[in-house]
């Protein structure tokens, strides 16, 4: 039924007229999937096998033998790898990369396969446990740089990788119809037609973005998992420089590593670093020198607030202000409150009620 949907989208020219019939049949299929999904009982929460510990954890996904586990050996070394863990079902290897004080967990899954999402050889548990990471690294082989079927099956266990999730907003009510407000030209019918499909008849519509109807779908079901994703490219000791020149082209933002020959290891590090959007802050006891040996690993964006959370929550209840040197700092020392915005190797110092 799906694939036959699919063939009827793929026939169907693109135009204004058939927009709503597109829409329409795009919305079915997301829902057969769900369906589907929730009938053969392999629900989201059953292939998360993945327990996170450490600052933030990554997955390498891609097909298989392309080199995932070697890769896996030279960014984590090998005496911090953790041991034993006992998957009863699935045996999916993590390692420790210790990278500018972050302790970041790495994970190799089994290769995946085209219709891996379907069942196929345990898939679908294996790609689900791709839910659970903070960055997917998508690793390809040099001679093989099919990204969007490993794209496609991550996408069928709504994982939306590298996306951003929708500035849609969509509140349902008793009554009183569909009130559509958009920043952006939209065909209402498109809108409706697609509600309709969810039984949606009466709701407020809030659209933030450029409308596209699969991000419209995503938004109305409500359980899809953004996660960035990072593009590497192994073995490219087999290669010629023209070749890769080719790899470049097509992949701009690619990372071109060989595991074997430890090619671009240390690069690759730091854009695991980088896309995780970690910051280092070093906290500062009065009258003391900064810790700069053991940073606190935070996200970009964060907060005075944040931080204490962090260390222990008497700091939250016992705040009175904190001193800010560094990059968010207008000047050294500067005094803040809770909801003060931190920067990378912000050094910070928290004063409480005494
Ligand atoms: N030439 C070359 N060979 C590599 C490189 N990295 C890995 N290999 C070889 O590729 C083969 C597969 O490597 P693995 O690390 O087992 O691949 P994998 O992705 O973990 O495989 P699955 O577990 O099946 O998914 C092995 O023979 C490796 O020695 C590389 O950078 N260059």
């Amino acid at each position: 039924m799906i694939k036959e949907l699919e063939e009827e989208i793929r026939r169907t020219p693109y135009n204004k007229a058939t927009a709503r019939h597109i829409g329409r049949l795009k919305a079915r299929i997301a829902k057969l999937r769900e369906e589907a999904s929730k009938k053969s009982g392999k629900s989201k929460g059953k292939g998360f096998l993945i327990k996170k510990t450490g600052d933030a954890t990554v997955v390498l996904v891609g097909f298989p033998s392309v080199g995932k586990s070697t890769l896996l050996n030279k960014l984590t070394n090998a005496e911090s790898k953790v041991g034993n863990y006992q998957f009863t079902t699935l045996n999916i290897v993590p390692g420790m990369l210790e990278y500018k004080g972050a302790k970041i967990q790495i994970f190799d899954i089994p290769g995946i396969i085209k219709g891996a999402s379907e069942g196929k050889g345990r898939g679908r548990e294996v790609l689900s446990s791709v839910r659970a990471a903070d960055l997917i690294v998508v690793v390809m082989d040099v001679f093989n740089l099919d990204y969007d079927t490993i794209i496609n099956e991550l996408r069928n266990v709504d994982i939306r990788p590298g996306e951003k999730p929708p500035d849609i907003r969509i509140k349902k009510k008793e009554r009183g119809g569909i009130n559509i407000y958009s920043t952006n030209k939209v065909d209402e019918e498109v809108v409706r037609s697609i509600l309709r499909e969810y039984n949606i008849y009466s709701a407020d519509v809030i659209i933030r973005e450029k409308f596209d109807v699969d991000r419209f779908i995503d938004a109305i079901a409500g359980n899809r998992t953004y996660i960035p994703v990072l593009k590497v490219v192994n073995k490219i000791d087999l290669v010629n420089k023209e070749y890769l020149k080719h790899v470049k082209s097509k992949f701009p933002d690619a990372i071109l590593v060989s595991a074997k020959n430890n090619l671009n290891i240390d690069k690759l590090k730091e854009e695991i670093f980088k896309n995780l959007n970690l910051i280092r802050i070093y906290t500062k006891k009065p009258g003391k020198d900064p810790n700069y040996k053991e940073p606190l690993i935070m996200r970009k964006g964060c907060t005075i607030e944040d931080v204490c959370k962090k260390l222990h929550k008497s700091f939250l209840e016992d705040f009175r202000y904190a001193r800010v040197w560094g990059k968010s700092a207008k000047f050294n020392g500067q005094k803040v409150g809770l909801e003060h915005v931190l920067e990378d190797g912000d050094i910070v110092q928290i004063i409480k009620k005494v």
